[in-house]
């Protein structure tokens, strides 16, 4: 452990857990904002939102490599440390979380957690229990990387026993993600409070994420074509001039791929249920689109998720 101008910075999870039962004894209320660094303006809205819900904020990070199959980008994953404890400083942050590993290695193994693949998510061959929300992990993001939510809610469940927050703060650019760890919260029991926050944009749109900063500089340029389909499809919808999904997905793959993007997915679900919907006008419906962009690095392209909620009033 050690302590930058009053921001304590834990790497074992059981000074971290001490720590906060401290702050709990003390009667403090604690958020949680998880990441997995290389921090934003929109990780930093998280931060904000958390300061206005507890009295304490903790951000964790941490490159959870069992949410990564073997052939992505968790090597090239960008991670800048040192300008995100200053980052997380300047905005007030009370503690800082950043384990080197949250998998435990059978004593004496040669390797690290990375370099033990399995099959599908990377992890030691000696961690055998994972967290899964059965359903709302299949659709959208769970297509294209089947063993991602499982890494998601089993790393999310391990922070929440380490860190054990009373609320803690997630972004809906990664709206499944979110709607995954509110079930999962629900389903299992956790006594912890699970609150989505807006997505961050840039000027131009596209939506902030780490990952920007590996797409090539004219993928760059093009990327906010995934944001202007987005916003056409939401106005198609919420002006009563289109309402088949089959239609729509059509028409916002067809913009995104005439900017250079290769689509993973483009889909039109219940934004509750995250199930495939009839017709877009009848509920809130999520549009949600992953598509690929050429890299700067050697992995070739960059995955980029964004998704807008139409007729957000009708859940309200
Ligand atoms: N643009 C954004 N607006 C609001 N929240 C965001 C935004 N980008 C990320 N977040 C949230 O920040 C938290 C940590 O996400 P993460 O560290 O993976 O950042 P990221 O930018 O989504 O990275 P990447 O998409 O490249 O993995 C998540 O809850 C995520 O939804
Ligand atoms: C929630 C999370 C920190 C779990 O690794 C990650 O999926 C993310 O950054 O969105
Ligand atoms: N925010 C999403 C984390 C991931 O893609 O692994």
């Amino acid at each position: 452990m050690s302590v930058q101008n009053e921001m304590h910075i834990f790497s074992s999870a059981s000074e971290m857990r001490n720590w906060s039962r401290q702050q709990k004894q003390k009667g403090k209320r604690i958020a949680l904002v998880p990441t997995m660094g290389y921090l934003h303006e929109g990780h930093l809205s998280l931060v904000e939102a958390a300061k206005e819900l507890a009295d304490i904020v903790v951000s964790s990070i941490y490159v959870n490599p069992t949410q990564f199959a073997a052939h992505e980008d968790f090597g090239q994953y960008p991670r800048q440390p040192e300008v995100d404890r200053a980052k997380l400083k300047a905005m007030g942050c009370s503690a800082v979380f950043e384990p080197t590993s949250l998998y435990v290695k059978v004593q004496g193994a040669e390797s690290e957690d990375v370099n033990v693949v399995g099959k599908e998510s990377m992890h030691p061959e000696s961690h055998e229990t994972f967290v899964q929300v059965e359903r709302l992990q299949k659709p959208l993001c769970g297509g294209s990387r089947p063993h991602f939510f499982r890494g998601v809610a089993t790393v999310v469940t391990k922070l929440f026993h380490i860190v054990e927050p009373d609320v803690a703060v997630f972004g809906r650019k990664d709206y499944q993600q979110w709607r995954i760890i509110e079930r999962m919260v629900r389903d299992l029991d956790f006594g912890v409070e699970v609150v989505g926050m807006p997505i961050c944009r840039e000027q131009d749109g596209l939506a902030m994420s780490s990952r920007n900063a590996r797409l090539t500089a004219e993928a760059r340029q093009h990327a906010p074509a995934i944001y202007k389909a987005l916003r056409w499809a939401m106005q198609a919808v919420e002006s009563g001039a289109e309402k088949n999904p089959g239609t729509i997905q059509d028409q916002v793959r067809g913009m995104i791929e005439q900017a250079g993007g290769k689509m993973d997915y483009a889909e039109l679900v219940d934004a509750k249920s995250l199930q495939p919907i009839l017709d877009a006008s009848l509920q809130t419906t999520l549009l949600a689109v992953a598509a690929l962009f050429p890299s700067k690095d050697s992995q070739g392209t960059v995955r980029l998720i964004d998704n807008i909620v139409i007729n957000e009033e009708i859940l309200l």
